[in-house]
């Protein structure tokens, strides 16, 4: 691969188009970054966070920085695992999610030991043929670039090995998944593996953190007796440790504390139970922790 002359900024690789891309760019921009307004942009500084953005094919991302071209990368854990790079997940983001399996005709395979001789198409054949030696199965992976479902119908292949989202695609080609699932993966955060981490990585991770924190956490506020505050910061701890601060009314005190976004319903309906009042949930945009 060519390589790039050097530069002070972090170089950043983020999914152009596909699954993965709106995605991306959106958690980039919630950690402060910024991003491209025009889909055909290919490549965006951004001086003042000391980043450069670089849009690329997510399947290609993991060879970028495995050989050191760029930084950081954001692809998928299957895209990852499949080109066999030698590029490391430093943080999973929480988007992108998809299971990988095999599927046929409805009723017609079981398990994966039912691919023995077998044609099988797929766009993940590094994913597939690792799958297939591991288990000592032999059987023919042919690669295709997409619509593997329809390679069934047209005769070319006996069972497909893909991304499974929904599950809608499957239905409509008449297929079904069968076995265990291969692979379950998500967009996950890449740098080069065996290597220094790169400079600026910290940072940049940190910020993501932040943003993945905030959208998993909410602020939760409210009033409540002294005698009661054991029993319901015993509910919700918090990450650190709660805020505790005095109110004005003799005996009262103010609570300040992060809790999980899910189930903040039901931690509401238990703190009024304790005789919290005046209870408040709003939302986090970003953190440090
Ligand atoms: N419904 C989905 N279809 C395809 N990929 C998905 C889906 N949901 C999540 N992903 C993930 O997105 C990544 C695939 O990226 P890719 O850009 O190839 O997406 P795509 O939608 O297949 O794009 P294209 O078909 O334009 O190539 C993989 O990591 C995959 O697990
Ligand atoms: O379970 P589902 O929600 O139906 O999603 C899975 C389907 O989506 C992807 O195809 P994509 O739309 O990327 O088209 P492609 O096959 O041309 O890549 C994937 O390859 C499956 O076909
Ligand atoms: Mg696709």
């Amino acid at each position: 691969m060519p390589t790039l002359p050097p530069t002070d900024l972090v170089r950043v690789a983020v999914p152009n188009k596909g699954a993965l891309s709106a995605a991306a760019s959106e958690i980039l921009t919630e950690s402060g970054y910024l991003q491209r307004t025009d889909s055909k942009k290919l490549t965006l500084v951004d001086h003042e966070n000391g980043v450069e953005f670089f849009y690329l094919r997510p399947r290609d991302i993991a060879l970028y920085v495995a050989d050191g071209t760029l930084d950081i990368g954001i692809t998928g854990r299957d895209l990852l695992r499949d080109s066999a790079a030698k590029a490391e997940e430093v943080l999973p983001l929480g988007f992108g999610r998809s299971r990988f399996y095999f599927a046929g005709p409805i009723g017609r395979y079981r398990s994966v030991e039912d691919l023995a001789g077998l044609r099988i198409a797929t766009s993940y054949v590094g994913v597939v043929e690792a799958h297939l030696a591991e288990r000592g199965i032999d059987a023919s992976v042919t690669r295709l670039d997409g619509a593997v479902e329809t390679s069934i119908q047209l005769g070319v292949a006996d069972v497909i090995a893909d991304v499974v989202e929904t599950g809608a695609t499957l239905r409509q080609a008449g297929l079904e998944t069968f076995g265990e699932v291969v692979l379950e993966s998500e967009a996950v955060l890449i740098t080069r593996a065996g290597a220094e981490p790169p400079e600026g990585l910290t940072t940049f991770k940190r910020r993501i953190e932040g943003v993945l924190v905030a959208r998993s956490y909410v602020m939760m506020d409210y009033d409540i007796a002294e005698q009661d505050v054991a029993a319901a910061t015993a509910h919700a701890p918090g990450i650190e440790s709660p805020t505790i601060s005095p109110l004005a009314r003799d005996g009262w005190v103010a609570v300040r504390v992060m809790v999980p976004r899910r189930g903040a319903q039901r931690l509401m309906d238990e703190l009024y139970d304790l005789g919290a009042r005046g209870i408040l949930m709003t939302e986090i945009h970003a953190c440090r922790l």
